[in-house]
């Protein structure tokens, strides 16, 4: 039987990157998806605008919705202060297999937990199974629908603290026009569109960062 897009992902990770080095991790990835085959990863584009957001979050606990292959998640790992910890969640097993592999080649197991299962049932573990009290950034990247009741939860749940940043993908290709109109409605939260592009095309996208206010 054949290999899946993910699979071959992977083996362009183990091929063309060096191993512990995330930034040859994240080039390898965008090379294959220029030039070999398109991947929902947030890509280099919109991924120049994630790093400027957590380099000025400096998160010493971060939260990840949606891991795929995992190039956002080394993206954030590579760039988090010492001893602080990225949790990200995967619903697909097969995606899970993969990321946790590129996740290991890039060095970044140390500071990153994958955990698999859907976000809906997993984030209101989070502070008894993971010790979390609040997260200071969350990256919204997996499902369109899942969005808008995932920040409900975070908040019912209380692991958003006065400060937190969420930043969310895909707000305008898919789009989540829900997700939007709250964040961008609701006076509990500043928000502010970031104009990009969808991964290695032309089309629109953008991420939406929203800072909570408590
Ligand atoms: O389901 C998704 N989860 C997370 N991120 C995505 C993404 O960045 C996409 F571009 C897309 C996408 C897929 C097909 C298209 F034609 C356009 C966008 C989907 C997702
Ligand atoms: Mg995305």
């Amino acid at each position: 039987t054949g290999s899946t897009r993910p699979q071959r992902l992977l083996k362009a990770v183990q091929k063309n990157a060096s191993r512990g080095d995330p930034q040859s991790v994240i080039s390898a990835i965008d090379r294959f998806c220029h030039s070999s085959e398109w991947a929902m990863n947030v890509g280099d584009e919109k991924g120049v605008i994630l790093d400027s957001v957590v380099c000025e979050v400096s998160p010493g606990c971060a939260l990840e919705l949606g891991t795929y292959c995992g190039y956002s998640t080394v993206r954030i790992g590579r760039l988090l202060p010492p001893g602080a910890k990225l949790i990200t969640l995967e619903f697909n097993p097969d995606y899970a297999k993969v990321a946790r592999q590129v996740i290991d080649f890039a060095g970044l197991q140390e500071k990153v937990l994958l955990v698999e299962g859907p976000s809906g049932d997993l984030i209101p573990k989070m502070k008894e199974q993971y010790g979390i009290t609040t997260f200071d950034l969350v990256f919204l990247d997996h499902w369109k629908d899942r969005y808008l009741p995932d920040t409900k939860l975070l908040e019912e749940c209380g692991l958003l603290r006065k400060g937190s940043i969420l930043l969310a993908d895909n707000v305008i290709c898919p789009g989540t026009p829900d997700y939007l109109a709250y964040v961008r409605s609701s006076p509990r939260y500043e928000s502010k569109y970031f104009k990009s592009h969808l991964e290695y095309t032309k089309v629109e996208d953008g991420l939406e960062k929203s800072i909570f206010l408590g």
